[in-house]
């Protein structure tokens, strides 16, 4: 199967990487599922990168039922090391305006419905979650941006991300919530990411991009999916530019990362008394410590 150690998730209105050369599609079926779509392995000024659209290339799947633990074990299956995802949010604060990109270093978890742990059937792990996104790549990421002096896109380092159950928006009273939270941007997807990639052992940073004031702000208009759409679209170069410069610096210097080593200290159960069918299921996983 192709590799590529760089893996790029695209989440609403990023349903392919135009910069990508010499692609193949990479159909891949895992022990969790079928991913979204097929994984489109290609080079992004000669580095093997692999994207995958979180929602499907014709967005068929809700935040809820995205198969996020397909679409990680489908990058570990490639051999990715850093992923980055690139996402839609709507913004908590008046000084991320849309357009803006923001590197959150934070996440906080208000979905009720989702899978988002590899664990179970035998095998018992706990992850250490205090810094949810890989920092070393996050400082790539960030550095990346401000590098490229992007007109009318101011960057935000670091922030903390709501992660919503959706699909609807929220309401002005959870909006409100969030800010007295001191929340920064708002979206529905990143969390269990972010968890099955540290389980994974994989380093994860957010791309956010800001497409709306989300429900709070008295002088904008409630967020909708047409205006998340049109920022995007307005984005989209950017995004691209902002995902091709980070390639270069990783390639250049792949930062060392704790998450690599996520599952050191995390397992509980004694991996011989692991059932034979989870051990195989999550082989890919535990290869390291079996
Ligand atoms: C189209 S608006 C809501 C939708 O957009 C974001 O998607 P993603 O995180 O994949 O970029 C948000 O999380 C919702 O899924
Ligand atoms: N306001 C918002 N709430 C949740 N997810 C979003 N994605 C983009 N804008 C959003």
């Amino acid at each position: 199967m192709a590799q590529a150690k760089i893996g790029i998730i695209g989440g609403s209105g990023l349903y392919k990487m135009e910069a990508l050369k010499d692609i193949e599609e990479v159909k891949i079926d895992t022990p969790f599922g079928s991913p979204s779509d097929a994984a489109i392995v290609g080079t992004l000024d000669g580095t093997p990168v692999a994207f995958m659209a979180r929602h499907g290339r014709n967005h068929t799947f809700l935040p809820s039922e995205v198969p996020y633990r397909a679409n990680i074990y489908a990058m570990k299956s490639l051999g990715v090391e850093y992923l980055i995802s690139a996402s839609a949010v709507g913004s908590l604060k008046t000084e991320a305006k849309p357009l803006d990109m923001v590197v959150p270093d934070q996440f906080i978890d208000c979905t009720k419905n989702r899978v988002s742990t590899f664990f179970g059937e035998g095998i018992v792990g706990h992850i250490t979650f205090g810094d949810p996104v890989c920092g070393e790549l996050a400082k790539v990421l960030a550095s990346a941006i401000e590098s490229l002096n992007l007109p009318d896109v101011n960057i935000h380092r670091g922030g903390t991300y709501v992660c919503m159950e959706g699909p609807a928006f929220s309401t002005k009273a959870e909006s409100n919530l969030y800010r007295s939270w001191d929340a920064t941007v708002i979206g529905m997807t990143n969390l269990p990411e972010a968890k099955l990639a540290r389980e994974a052992e994989i380093a994860y940073a957010t791309l956010a991009l800001v497409t709306d004031y989300d429900c709070w702000h008295t002088e904008h208009d409630s967020v909708t999916v047409e205006m998340v759409i049109a920022n995007l679209h307005r984005n989209a170069e950017n995004a691209q530019k902002v995902i091709q410069e980070t390639v270069r610096r990783l390639t250049e210097n792949p930062p060392v990362s704790d998450a690599h080593s996520a599952l050191k200290y995390a397992i509980l159960t004694r991996l011989d008394r692991v059932p034979a069918a989870t051990k195989e299921k999550m082989g890919l996983l535990l290869q390291k410590y079996l």
